[in-house]
């Protein structure tokens, strides 16, 4: 796994991954409804969403037991009174010809009453499928978001054990027609040492250590790809800052912009870190939302200016 890649993307949420009823042709229609109920909720919002579907769930099918049933009691009550009828005017119904009419009645009720109860059984088989499935959603749910906040932890936990404050160090290469007095002697990960051969004894040699040093070779990708995991910290609700610091001509827009003439190969770490933020934010849109504004000043002289109003007379803050 990249070192960049937050490790709960993988705790990828699949919806059946707790389901033992193994019906899976009866559980697709409702987990598609299920994901569409979910799909723009935020997880702490889900097991309590699932629980109150489940309890509208119980009582419509209640109530419809109960209607049922009630209708079941109305049609043999029905059929029992003309049963009475019958018996107290036995020769004089005998002697009609609806009597085999009642009798089918009398048999057709005793269908319909079966019919019902097989009916009212199904439906309790049914509801108890059902709560199982929506408490096994319910209870993945909630295991898939203790997993995203543990990984979450742990992810920031590596950032803070790698240092909360790093010092990186970029040598750039010597420009077209520059001559310079002193040279990189040699760069080891996070040491440099700079010759300066106009100098003598220790003076001409000096030796600095950084978390990282980037040589005149490094690409913008390279520079970037170690600060990517810091930047990612900023979706878990950390404040992180970067900014370049170094003497005019060294390289401070090249790093953090990118050259006059950018491709995408030599955007700097501003541009990589937006487009990078964007792309987790539409990963994560299913389960995190991020509101995500932007600010631009300048400090120059002591004075802050804010780079993002066109109105030039405003741009300075009070
Ligand atoms: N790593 C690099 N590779 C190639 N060219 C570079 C690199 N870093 C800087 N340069 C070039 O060096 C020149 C000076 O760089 P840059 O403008 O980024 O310096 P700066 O520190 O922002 O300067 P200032 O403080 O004056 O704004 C630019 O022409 C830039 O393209």
């Amino acid at each position: 796994m990249n070192e960049g890649e937050a490790p709960y993307e993988d705790a990828g949420f699949n919806g059946d991954a707790h389901l033992d009823c193994g019906d899976m042709s009866r559980s697709r229609p409702l987990k598609m409804l299920v994901s569409a109920v979910l799909s723009d909720k935020r997880p702490d919002e889900v097991p309590q969403l699932l629980e109150s579907m489940l309890g509208k769930l119980v009582d419509e099918f209640e109530n419809r037991l109960k209607s049922q049933n009630e209708l079941v009691k109305a049609a043999l009550k029905n059929g029992t009174d003309s049963t009475k009828c019958f018996s107290k005017s036995k020769v004089l119904v005998e002697a009609t010809p609806n009597f085999s009419e009642r009798k089918d009645l009398k048999a057709n009720l005793q269908t319909t009453r079966a019919g019902m109860e097989f009916i009212q059984m199904k439906y309790s088989e049914d509801l108890n499928i059902l709560g199982r499935h929506l408490f096994s959603l319910a209870h993945a749910a909630s295991g898939y978001h203790k997993v995203l906040e543990e990984n979450r932890k742990l992810y920031n936990q590596v950032q803070d054990l790698k240092g909360s404050i790093r010092v990186y160090c970029r040598i750039r290469p010597f420009l077209p027609g520059q001559v310079s007095s002193s040279t990189v002697g040699c760069i080891d990960d996070g040491n440099i040492t700079i010759i300066t051969p106009s100098k003598s004894g220790k003076d001409g040699r000096k030796s600095f250590s950084f978390n990282k040093v980037f040589g005149p070779s490094s690409t913008q990708d390279e520079v970037f790809l170690d600060t990517q995991p810091l930047i990612r910290s900023v979706l878990d609700g950390y404040n992180v800052c970067i900014f370049a610091y170094g003497q005019t001509g060294s390289g401070k827009t090249f790093t953090m912009s990118g050259p006059k003439n950018m491709t995408e190969q030599t955007q700097g770490v501003n541009y990589r870190a937006l487009g990078d933020l964007f792309n987790l934010a539409e990963k994560r849109k299913g389960t995190f939302v991020y509101d995500i504004a932007v600010q631009m000043i300048e400090i120059y002289n002591e004075q802050v200016r804010d780079l993002l109003i066109s109105d030039g007379l405003n741009k300075r803050y009070p």
